[in-house]
């Protein structure tokens, strides 16, 4: 698929815009400051729901403004589709998908994108939670779904540890209103957690392709979960040493179930002390390894970029495989300025026979040499075409 028009209204600073894209490479350049991520992050944004640089879509409104406003003609597998969003300050927000309106979630069903960012060496060498939200961002792209598990799966999170908190220090009466929070999120976390697994198993070989392609050279990268549910239950270490992603991605949701509420009880007078649900999916963490190592702590500083760029590379791969629109729109934020050239050249080779890439940059040299762009210049908020 591709972006065909993108239309903006008091987005960031972004007062109006209009943008054609086509097929193929477009390169946006201009100098820091002037824009190029405000427009790469409204793509971005109609497949995630939310933007890779804040929490909260408050700052996505231009200062002074009420709302937000983005259109997009999506060319995909031989039709066209319009849709809209409006990020409200002040109410819940509002999408069209063909100008009939929808719940927000409905757009990203209609769009997929990979989005390469700076920040992506956060997913390699940051905290768990930045792990766990390139899977969920995964899951979500390759079943449109799966964001109503992950939202509900929140929620019930967030509502089970404020009835521990409340009920912190001593036996009350919570235990059977906890009872119904448990099946909740034993129901929604084992989706989660069945869904992950999945992904792992599947990713794990366009993971070393991607790598591969980047370095030219096998370093073997791997990847695993860490679960609470099995390390609250000690079976993690014998799991850990004998199951494979494959042998993990085939446990039935029953038994899964029956585990998630097997760790819940060996963890429930420690949950009650501390006011924490210390099982699920939201405690849980992807383990990457290099050369039979740890990555986090063991990896160079090239490797690590390199991990976190055959991750998306990975990922892209996968939703070009399944997906029957076509293939994800490929984003580059940015990333060309923190490569070498030999590296800037493989990635942009890895990813040049995808349908549409849209790369950002502040200055001409950071992009690989003999590529023909369509090229976009963006000035304070304003966009001029350039010839090629
Ligand atoms: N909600 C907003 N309202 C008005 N202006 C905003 C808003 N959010 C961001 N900006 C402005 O947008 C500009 C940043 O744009 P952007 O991040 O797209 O820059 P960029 O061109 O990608 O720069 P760099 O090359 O440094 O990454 C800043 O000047 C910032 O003040």
């Amino acid at each position: 698929m591709r972006v065909a028009h993108l239309s903006l209204v008091d987005f960031r600073n972004y007062r109006t815009a209009e943008l054609e894209l086509a097929s193929g490479p477009n390169l946006i350049l201009g100098r820091n400051g002037q824009g190029k991520t405000n427009l790469v992050e409204a793509i971005g944004y109609f497949a995630t729901l939310r933007s890779h640089r804040v929490t909260g879509d408050a700052p996505l409104i231009r200062a002074g403004a009420d709302a937000a406003i983005a259109r997009m003609r999506v060319a995909a597998a031989e039709r066209d589709v319009m849709l809209e969003l409006q990020v409200n300050r002040d109410r819940p927000n509002r999408a069209q998908v063909n100008r009939n309106a929808v719940r927000p979630r409905e757009v990203t069903r209609w769009f997929s994108a990979v989005a390469f960012v700076p920040e992506d060496l956060g997913i390699v060498r940051g905290e768990p939670a930045g792990r766990r939200r390139f899977l969920d961002d995964a899951l979500v792209a390759r079943h449109p779904v799966a964001a109503g598990a992950l939202a509900d799966y929140d929620r019930v999170v967030r509502q089970r540890t404020s009835l521990l908190k409340s009920s912190r220090g001593g036996p009350s009466a919570v235990e059977a209103t906890l009872g119904i929070w448990d099946e909740q999120l034993v129901e929604y976390g084992t989706q989660i957690m069945i869904a992950r697994r999945e992904l792992v198993r599947d990713l794990t070989a366009p993971l070393r392709e991607g790598y591969r392609r980047l370095v030219s050279e096998d370093h073997a990268p791997e990847l695993a979960l860490q679960e609470s549910v099995l390390t609250a239950l000690a079976v993690t270490d014998v799991s850990r040493e004998t199951a494979s992603m494959d042998e993990l991605a085939s446990v039935s949701r029953e038994t899964l179930a029956e585990q998630f509420r097997d760790a819940l009880a060996a963890v429930r007078s420690r949950e009650m002390e501390r006011g924490v649900t210390l099982v699920g999916p939201h405690r849980d963490d992807l383990l990457l390894g290099l050369n039979q190592l740890p990555v986090k702590g063991y990896a160079s500083h090239g490797e690590s970029w390199s991990f976190a760029l055959s991750l998306k590379i990975g990922l892209a791969s996968i939703l070009r495989d399944e997906s029957p629109a076509g293939d994800p729109v490929i984003i580059l934020d940015d990333v060309f300025a923190e490569l070498d050239a030999r590296r800037r050249e493989s990635l942009m080779d890895a990813v040049s026979d995808f349908e549409q890439v849209i790369v950002t940059a502040a200055v001409e040299e950071d992009v690989p040499p003999g590529v023909s762009w369509r090229r976009v210049r963006v000035e304070a908020g304003r966009l001029l075409e350039e010839a090629a």
